[in-house]
Protein backbone atom coordinates (compact mmCIF):
# COMPACT_ATOMS: atom_id res chain seq x y z
CA UNK A 1 0.00 0.00 0.00
CA UNK A 2 1.54 3.35 -1.02
CA UNK A 3 0.23 6.55 0.14
CA UNK A 4 1.76 10.41 -0.13
CA UNK A 5 1.19 13.14 2.04
CA UNK A 6 1.45 16.86 1.90
CA UNK A 7 3.10 19.43 3.73
CA UNK A 8 1.06 21.82 6.13
CA UNK A 9 0.99 25.41 7.35
CA UNK A 10 0.27 24.86 10.97
CA UNK A 11 -1.47 27.45 13.00
CA UNK A 12 -1.68 30.21 10.30
CA UNK A 13 -1.69 33.26 11.81
CA UNK A 14 -3.40 33.33 14.80
CA UNK A 15 -4.60 29.66 15.27
CA UNK A 16 -2.00 28.06 17.28
CA UNK A 17 -2.93 24.43 17.51
CA UNK A 18 -6.44 25.08 16.02
CA UNK A 19 -5.53 26.52 12.42
CA UNK A 20 -4.26 24.45 9.29
CA UNK A 21 -3.78 24.69 5.98
CA UNK A 22 -2.53 21.68 3.51
CA UNK A 23 -0.64 22.41 1.17
CA UNK A 24 -0.28 20.81 -2.75
CA UNK A 25 3.78 19.77 -2.17
CA UNK A 26 6.18 19.06 -0.94
CA UNK A 27 4.79 15.48 -0.12
CA UNK A 28 6.10 12.22 1.63
CA UNK A 29 5.74 8.79 -0.01
CA UNK A 30 5.44 6.22 2.08
CA UNK A 31 4.81 2.15 1.32
CA UNK A 32 3.92 -0.35 3.45
CA UNK A 33 3.86 -3.97 3.34
CA UNK A 34 2.86 -6.45 6.46
CA UNK A 35 5.71 -8.65 7.43
CA UNK A 36 6.59 -10.81 10.75
CA UNK A 37 9.61 -7.97 11.41
CA UNK A 38 9.08 -4.60 11.33
CA UNK A 39 11.67 -2.95 8.65
CA UNK A 40 11.68 1.24 8.01
CA UNK A 41 14.05 2.01 4.78
CA UNK A 42 14.38 6.20 4.42
CA UNK A 43 15.53 8.13 1.61
CA UNK A 44 15.49 11.35 -0.06
CA UNK A 45 15.84 13.42 3.42
CA UNK A 46 17.92 11.98 6.25
CA UNK A 47 15.09 10.90 9.85
CA UNK A 48 15.61 8.30 11.92
CA UNK A 49 15.05 3.70 10.64
CA UNK A 50 14.74 2.74 14.02
CA UNK A 51 11.36 1.72 14.11
CA UNK A 52 10.82 3.37 17.63
CA UNK A 53 12.03 6.66 16.07
CA UNK A 54 10.56 6.98 13.34
CA UNK A 55 7.31 8.63 13.84
CA UNK A 56 5.53 6.60 10.63
CA UNK A 57 6.60 3.54 11.68
CA UNK A 58 5.56 4.15 15.97
CA UNK A 59 1.86 5.62 14.26
CA UNK A 60 1.93 2.25 11.76
CA UNK A 61 2.28 -0.05 14.57
CA UNK A 62 0.17 2.10 17.02
CA UNK A 63 -2.61 1.45 13.87
CA UNK A 64 -2.01 -2.14 13.78
CA UNK A 65 -2.22 -2.49 17.63
CA UNK A 66 -5.41 -0.66 17.93
CA UNK A 67 -6.78 -2.99 15.66
CA UNK A 68 -5.39 -5.97 17.34
CA UNK A 69 -3.26 -7.30 14.33
CA UNK A 70 0.18 -8.51 15.97
CA UNK A 71 1.97 -8.50 12.30
CA UNK A 72 4.87 -6.12 11.41
CA UNK A 73 5.64 -4.74 8.48
CA UNK A 74 7.98 -3.34 5.85
CA UNK A 75 8.23 0.12 5.15
CA UNK A 76 9.73 2.65 2.75
CA UNK A 77 9.53 6.25 3.08
CA UNK A 78 10.55 8.61 0.41
CA UNK A 79 11.10 11.53 2.69
CA UNK A 80 9.73 14.91 0.11
CA UNK A 81 9.73 16.96 3.58
CA UNK A 82 12.64 18.63 4.99
CA UNK A 83 12.90 17.52 8.86
CA UNK A 84 12.44 20.83 11.48
CA UNK A 85 10.90 23.11 8.41
CA UNK A 86 7.60 23.95 10.31
CA UNK A 87 5.88 22.51 7.21
CA UNK A 88 4.74 19.41 9.17
CA UNK A 89 7.37 17.55 8.12
CA UNK A 90 6.90 14.93 11.31
CA UNK A 91 3.00 15.27 10.87
CA UNK A 92 2.96 14.30 7.37
CA UNK A 93 4.77 11.21 8.02
CA UNK A 94 2.94 10.50 11.13
CA UNK A 95 -0.02 10.61 8.51
CA UNK A 96 1.17 8.30 6.37
CA UNK A 97 2.45 5.90 8.54
CA UNK A 98 -1.03 5.34 10.03
CA UNK A 99 -3.11 6.13 6.89
CA UNK A 100 -0.98 3.71 4.78
CA UNK A 101 -1.91 0.53 7.69
CA UNK A 102 -5.78 1.61 7.51
CA UNK A 103 -5.78 1.14 3.95
CA UNK A 104 -4.34 -2.19 4.21
CA UNK A 105 -6.73 -3.09 7.07
CA UNK A 106 -9.83 -0.97 5.32
CA UNK A 107 -10.61 1.01 8.20
CA UNK A 108 -11.83 4.17 6.76
CA UNK A 109 -12.43 6.00 10.68
CA UNK A 110 -10.62 9.13 10.68
CA UNK A 111 -10.39 9.19 14.39
CA UNK A 112 -8.78 6.24 14.48
CA UNK A 113 -6.15 6.94 12.19
CA UNK A 114 -5.76 10.12 14.08
CA UNK A 115 -4.92 8.77 17.16
CA UNK A 116 -2.65 6.21 15.64
CA UNK A 117 -1.08 9.43 13.85
CA UNK A 118 -0.90 11.06 17.01
CA UNK A 119 1.27 8.48 18.70
CA UNK A 120 4.05 9.41 16.39
CA UNK A 121 3.99 13.00 16.28
CA UNK A 122 4.50 12.69 19.83
CA UNK A 123 7.93 11.01 18.98
CA UNK A 124 8.74 14.26 17.30
CA UNK A 125 7.28 17.25 18.92
CA UNK A 126 7.12 15.50 22.63
CA UNK A 127 3.08 16.65 22.75
CA UNK A 128 0.09 15.46 21.13
CA UNK A 129 -1.94 18.42 19.21
CA UNK A 130 -3.02 17.77 15.56
CA UNK A 131 -3.31 21.19 13.24
CA UNK A 132 -0.60 19.57 10.93
CA UNK A 133 -1.76 15.92 10.79
CA UNK A 134 -5.66 17.01 10.40
CA UNK A 135 -4.95 19.43 7.28
CA UNK A 136 -3.26 16.80 6.00
CA UNK A 137 -5.72 14.11 6.43
CA UNK A 138 -8.89 16.30 5.44
CA UNK A 139 -7.18 18.62 2.48
CA UNK A 140 -8.59 22.63 2.60
CA UNK A 141 -8.29 24.87 5.74
CA UNK A 142 -9.14 22.99 8.75
CA UNK A 143 -10.61 25.07 12.07
CA UNK A 144 -9.71 22.01 14.83
CA UNK A 145 -12.65 22.55 17.04
CA UNK A 146 -11.94 19.25 19.02
CA UNK A 147 -8.90 16.28 18.51
CA UNK A 148 -11.22 13.53 20.77
CA UNK A 149 -13.71 13.45 19.64
CA UNK A 150 -12.67 14.94 16.05
CA UNK A 151 -14.41 17.78 15.18
CA UNK A 152 -13.45 20.08 12.86
CA UNK A 153 -14.94 22.75 10.18
CA UNK A 154 -13.49 22.84 6.73
CA UNK A 155 -12.68 25.77 4.16
CA UNK A 156 -11.76 24.91 0.82
CA UNK A 157 -10.44 27.79 0.82
CA UNK A 158 -9.20 28.88 -2.96
CA UNK A 159 -5.65 31.01 -2.53
CA UNK A 160 -2.28 30.82 -3.29
CA UNK A 161 0.73 31.33 -1.47
CA UNK A 162 4.14 31.46 -1.13
CA UNK A 163 6.63 29.49 1.17
CA UNK A 164 9.82 30.64 2.07
CA UNK A 165 12.34 27.91 3.08
CA UNK A 166 15.66 29.01 5.01
CA UNK A 167 18.12 26.77 5.80
CA UNK A 168 17.82 26.80 9.82
CA UNK A 169 15.98 24.51 11.72
CA UNK A 170 13.79 24.76 14.37
CA UNK A 171 12.44 21.69 16.24
CA UNK A 172 9.18 21.75 17.30
CA UNK A 173 9.63 19.82 20.47
CA UNK A 174 12.10 23.16 21.33
CA UNK A 175 9.64 25.79 19.92
CA UNK A 176 6.86 24.16 22.42
CA UNK A 177 9.13 23.89 25.44
CA UNK A 178 9.56 27.77 25.45
CA UNK A 179 5.94 28.81 25.38
CA UNK A 180 4.42 30.01 28.52
CA UNK A 181 1.98 28.10 30.81
CA UNK A 182 -0.04 31.49 30.94
CA UNK A 183 -0.75 34.65 28.93
CA UNK A 184 -2.18 37.85 29.46
CA UNK A 185 -5.64 38.23 28.91
CA UNK A 186 -5.07 40.90 26.58
CA UNK A 187 -3.30 38.91 24.36
CA UNK A 188 -5.93 35.96 24.24
CA UNK A 189 -8.30 39.01 23.24
CA UNK A 190 -6.17 39.91 20.36
CA UNK A 191 -5.92 36.55 19.09
CA UNK A 192 -9.50 35.84 19.73
CA UNK A 193 -10.06 38.55 17.17
CA UNK A 194 -7.79 38.27 14.64
CA UNK A 195 -8.96 34.22 14.23
CA UNK A 196 -12.58 34.66 14.47
CA UNK A 197 -11.78 37.43 11.61
CA UNK A 198 -9.42 35.35 9.28
CA UNK A 199 -12.04 32.73 9.26
CA UNK A 200 -14.62 35.03 8.02
CA UNK A 201 -12.57 36.56 5.48
CA UNK A 202 -11.66 33.34 4.31
CA UNK A 203 -15.19 32.04 3.81
CA UNK A 204 -15.84 35.62 1.95
CA UNK A 205 -12.97 34.33 -0.66
CA UNK A 206 -11.10 38.45 0.94
CA UNK A 207 -7.05 36.99 0.58
CA UNK A 208 -6.41 40.79 1.07
CA UNK A 209 -7.84 41.24 4.83
CA UNK A 210 -6.88 37.22 5.36
CA UNK A 211 -3.35 38.43 4.84
CA UNK A 212 -3.84 41.85 7.00
CA UNK A 213 -5.20 39.30 10.25
CA UNK A 214 -1.86 37.18 9.63
CA UNK A 215 -0.69 38.04 13.37
CA UNK A 216 -0.43 35.75 16.63
CA UNK A 217 -0.05 37.04 20.16
CA UNK A 218 0.08 33.10 21.62
CA UNK A 219 3.28 31.82 20.47
CA UNK A 220 5.04 34.14 17.85
CA UNK A 221 6.71 36.13 20.93
CA UNK A 222 8.14 33.53 23.16
CA UNK A 223 9.52 31.90 19.77
CA UNK A 224 10.93 34.97 18.82
CA UNK A 225 14.44 33.83 19.87
CA UNK A 226 14.12 31.18 17.44
CA UNK A 227 13.74 32.65 14.63
CA UNK A 228 15.49 36.53 15.39
CA UNK A 229 15.09 37.15 11.44
CA UNK A 230 11.53 37.21 11.52
CA UNK A 231 10.84 40.67 11.64
CA UNK A 232 13.19 41.84 9.10
CA UNK A 233 11.77 38.79 6.63
CA UNK A 234 7.94 40.45 7.64
CA UNK A 235 9.22 44.29 6.68
CA UNK A 236 10.90 42.89 3.34
CA UNK A 237 7.17 40.99 2.08
CA UNK A 238 5.13 43.83 3.54
CA UNK A 239 7.57 46.55 1.56
CA UNK A 240 7.25 44.18 -1.56
CA UNK A 241 3.53 43.71 -1.76
CA UNK A 242 2.72 41.10 0.76
CA UNK A 243 -0.85 41.26 1.78
CA UNK A 244 0.72 39.73 5.22
CA UNK A 245 3.48 37.16 6.50
CA UNK A 246 3.88 34.57 8.83
CA UNK A 247 5.53 31.38 10.09
CA UNK A 248 4.45 28.20 9.41
CA UNK A 249 4.07 26.14 12.34
CA UNK A 250 6.68 26.16 14.34
CA UNK A 251 9.11 27.36 12.20
CA UNK A 252 11.75 28.43 10.31
CA UNK A 253 9.42 28.66 7.00
CA UNK A 254 7.53 31.50 6.42
CA UNK A 255 4.48 32.20 4.42
CA UNK A 256 2.53 35.10 2.47
CA UNK A 257 -0.19 36.08 0.87
CA UNK A 258 -0.41 38.41 -2.00
CA UNK A 259 -0.80 38.83 -5.82
CA UNK A 260 3.05 39.27 -7.31
CA UNK A 261 4.21 35.94 -5.36
CA UNK A 262 7.33 35.33 -6.89
CA UNK A 263 8.44 38.93 -6.40
CA UNK A 264 7.22 38.41 -2.94
CA UNK A 265 9.27 34.86 -2.88
CA UNK A 266 12.33 36.89 -4.23
CA UNK A 267 12.56 39.71 -1.74
CA UNK A 268 12.15 37.43 1.55
CA UNK A 269 14.96 35.25 -0.02
CA UNK A 270 16.92 38.41 -0.19
CA UNK A 271 16.29 39.74 3.40
CA UNK A 272 17.24 35.94 4.50
CA UNK A 273 20.61 36.15 2.77
CA UNK A 274 21.31 39.61 4.20
CA UNK A 275 20.91 37.42 7.51
CA UNK A 276 23.47 35.05 5.85
CA UNK A 277 21.08 32.94 5.58
CA UNK A 278 20.35 30.65 2.31
CA UNK A 279 16.54 30.02 1.81
CA UNK A 280 14.83 29.23 -1.34
CA UNK A 281 10.85 29.69 -2.26
CA UNK A 282 8.12 27.88 -3.71
CA UNK A 283 4.27 28.59 -4.87
CA UNK A 284 1.56 26.16 -3.89
CA UNK A 285 -1.92 26.58 -3.75
CA UNK A 286 -4.20 24.95 -1.17
CA UNK A 287 -3.94 20.93 -1.25
CA UNK A 288 -6.66 17.72 -1.34
CA UNK A 289 -4.99 15.93 1.48
CA UNK A 290 -3.40 12.76 1.49
CA UNK A 291 -3.73 10.02 -1.33
N1 LIG B 1 9.48 10.23 9.34
C1 LIG B 1 9.88 11.34 9.92
N2 LIG B 1 9.70 12.53 9.30
C2 LIG B 1 10.12 13.69 9.88
N3 LIG B 1 10.73 13.77 11.06
C3 LIG B 1 10.94 12.61 11.73
C4 LIG B 1 10.51 11.37 11.19
N4 LIG B 1 10.83 10.42 12.08
C5 LIG B 1 11.43 11.02 13.12
N5 LIG B 1 11.51 12.34 12.93
C6 LIG B 1 12.14 13.35 13.83
O1 LIG B 1 11.20 14.38 14.16
C7 LIG B 1 11.88 15.64 14.25
C8 LIG B 1 11.27 16.62 13.24
O2 LIG B 1 10.00 16.96 13.63
P1 LIG B 1 9.57 18.48 13.85
O3 LIG B 1 10.56 19.17 14.74
O4 LIG B 1 8.15 18.40 14.32
O5 LIG B 1 9.68 19.09 12.40
P2 LIG B 1 8.52 19.68 11.51
O6 LIG B 1 8.11 20.96 12.21
O7 LIG B 1 9.18 19.96 10.19
O8 LIG B 1 7.45 18.67 11.48
C9 LIG B 1 13.33 15.39 13.91
O9 LIG B 1 14.04 15.21 15.12
C10 LIG B 1 13.28 14.09 13.12
O10 LIG B 1 14.48 13.33 13.20
N1 LIG C 1 0.74 24.25 16.55
C1 LIG C 1 2.03 23.63 16.45
C2 LIG C 1 2.33 23.37 15.00
C3 LIG C 1 3.65 22.71 14.71
O1 LIG C 1 3.72 22.50 13.32
P1 LIG C 1 5.06 21.96 12.61
O2 LIG C 1 4.77 22.03 11.17
O3 LIG C 1 6.17 22.88 13.04
O4 LIG C 1 5.26 20.57 13.12
C4 LIG C 1 3.08 24.56 17.06
O5 LIG C 1 3.13 25.72 16.66
O6 LIG C 1 3.83 24.08 17.93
Amino acid sequence: MRVSVPATIANFGPGFDVFGLCLEKPRDFIRVKLSDEIEVKVEGYKVPEEPDKNVASVSALSLLRQAGVESGFKMKIKKGIRPKSGLGSSGASALGGALAVARLLDIDDKEIILRAALEGEKVASGSPHGDNIVPALFGGFVVLKSLFPLEVFKIDAKLKLVVILPEVEVSTKRAREVLPKHVPLSDAVRNLALASSLVLALENGDIEEVGKLLDDYLAMPYRKPLIPWFDKIRKAALENGAYGVSISGSGPAVFALGENLDEIGRAIVGAFEEERINAEYFISKVGGGAE
